[in-house]
């Protein structure tokens, strides 16, 4: 279903893209080699056409994945432009089907959802392949909403029935969000939403199933676990004469009930994902790769190399381990990842760090990744309420503020890695302390890549962790 597009339609798409904020290839020079519809939802009035495509995008400097990426671009194209989908017009141009077309990214737009909606409940034939789980009857007379915030993906409400999730940047082979949603929704794990359906491409170029979306129980009470940690700190800050556990927004507790929750999380993965006990050249393969991420690092921020060394030590440390145990895990935990609900901590986006390559997302990896994550978290916190001022100019002088803030900090890690232990059974010390120091440093350092990339004002944040100072 390729057909060839004009040089406005490339130049407008690749203008789009270039400014999404789920574009993972910010900061590099690319370019757009192809465009090509992938599929089309029945249903659309005469004259409009809702459809699904994928943009190849081929990077200068290549990478693991050979270089290039693919998008995945849900595309409404109508006979008239629509006043209402203004903000989401990705350009006009001529279509050989349709003549000339106003083009909107399809999220945005109620009809074309509706559309999708409708074809999980009843999939049409095609190389769009819709499938749902049985259990849950969508509601069809509900509106579609995306959710605005920064995000990876495209998170589209229908009404509080259900959430789909529109992966952007896609691979052949399985999506570990899908993938990790199935198996702990039929193991009835009450740390994530349910899976309610899932939508493949049997891709014809490349032989391949392709997964574009995932559809999920809209979780209705959440509360996101990042916006509560903020809330948190700020109430510190404003009360900056009382310690982390006198203020009334205390967090410590909610720390504690995440850690117990990842632990069971993990359990449940553990127990229908295979365990692997690795033996010492796996551990130092894992020195090796945090290493090579290291060195790739330095080269996109140059500041990392004050703190080369003494990070090389620690990745190195892992070299003196017998083996690790290996299980799925999150593989990208961060306090953006879970939400508090009326029924206790839910955990969301099981798709790993979007700037590794998929196979490699999929490769089991030690619990203590998902631990470090989180700890992360616990630190950003109270940097990123510091940086961004809100809150700060209420109460406290800044080297008390600072002295809270570290406080903070290490309050929720203790609770967190505490209930964490506890609830699964192991050790915080030996082996684990050189595996959760590493795998700390090595979420430094892709923060630090992450952060120059997209919020070069808060590249700050992982520095400051290295230089060890509030
Ligand atoms: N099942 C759900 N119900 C309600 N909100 C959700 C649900 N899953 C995720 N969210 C919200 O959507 C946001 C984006 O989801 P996430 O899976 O993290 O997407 P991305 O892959 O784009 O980072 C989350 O921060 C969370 O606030
Ligand atoms: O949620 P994503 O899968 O898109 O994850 C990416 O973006 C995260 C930021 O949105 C980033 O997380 C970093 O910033 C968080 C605060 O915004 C902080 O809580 C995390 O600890 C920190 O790592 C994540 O690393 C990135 O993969």
């Amino acid at each position: 279903m390729s057909a060839q597009r004009s040089d406005v339609a490339l130049a407008d798409l690749r203008t789009w893209i270039a400014e999404a904020r789920w574009f993972g290839g910010k900061g590099r020079e690319w370019s757009l080699v192809d465009v090509r519809c992938v599929g089309v939802l029945p249903g659309a009035p005469d004259g409009v056409r809702v459809a699904i495509e994928l943009a190849e995008v081929a990077y200068a400097d290549g990478d693991g994945s050979g270089g290039t990426e693919l998008y995945q671009l849900p595309l409404a194209y109508y006979p008239e432009p629509q006043d209402r989908l203004e903000h989401a017009l990705v350009g006009e141009w001529d279509d050989e089907e349709l003549g000339h077309a106003w083009v909107y990214d399809a999220v945005h737009d109620r009809q074309a959802m509706a559309l999708w909606l409708k074809a999980f409940s009843a999939p049409p034939p095609g190389e769009l392949m819709f499938h749902s789980l049985a259990g849950h009857d969508l509601d069809l007379d509900t509106h579609s909403t995306l959710f605005s915030g920064e995000q990876s993906n495209s998170s589209v409400a229908f009404g509080e029935d259900a959430l789909m999730k529109v992966f952007r940047k896609v691979t052949p082979g399985v999506n570990p969000d899908i993938a990790i949603h199935q198996v702990l929704t039929e193991a009835g794990s009450t740390h994530v939403a349910s899976l309610y359906g899932w939508l493949d491409l049997v891709d014809d170029e490349t032989n391949t199933t392709i997964q574009l979306a995932m559809l999920q129980q809209f979780l209705r009470t959440a509360s996101d676990g990042w916006d509560l940690a903020l809330a948190s700190v700020r109430n510190l800050y404003a009360e900056a004469d009382l310690h982390a556990d006198e203020v009334g927004g205390d967090f410590a507790g909610e720390a504690a009930r995440l850690g117990t929750a990842l632990a069971e999380v993990h359990a449940d993965l553990a127990a229908h994902f295979p365990v692997e006990q690795r033996d010492a050249a796996t551990a130092a393969g894992l020195a090796d790769a945090m290493g090579a991420r290291l060195r790739e690092a330095v080269a996109v921020v140059p500041e990392l190399a004050t703190y080369e060394a003494t990070l090389r030590e620690t990745f190195d440390r892992l070299r003196t381990l017998d083996g690790v145990e290996v299980q799925q895990v999150h593989g990208d935990l961060h306090l953006g990842q879970t939400l508090r609900t009326s029924k206790g901590w839910k955990i969301v986006d099981f798709e790993g760090e979007p700037a590794k390559p998929l196979a490699e997302r999929l490769k089991p990896d030690s619990v203590w990744r998902d631990v470090a994550g989180m700890i992360r978290s616990f630190d950003y916190a109270p940097r990123v309420v510091a940086l961004t001022g809100v809150g700060t100019d209420i109460g406290a002088e800044a080297d008390q503020r600072d002295y809270r803030a570290a406080e903070w900090s290490a309050r929720n890690r203790a609770a967190f890695l505490d209930a964490y232990t506890t609830q699964s059974g192991v050790q915080a010390a030996g082996t684990a302390e050189i595996l959760l120091d590493a795998y700390l440093a090595d979420k430094v350092v892709y923060e630090a890549v992450y952060e120059a990339r997209n919020r070069p004002g808060w590249l700050s944040i992982p520095l400051a962790a290295l230089g060890g100072t509030q």
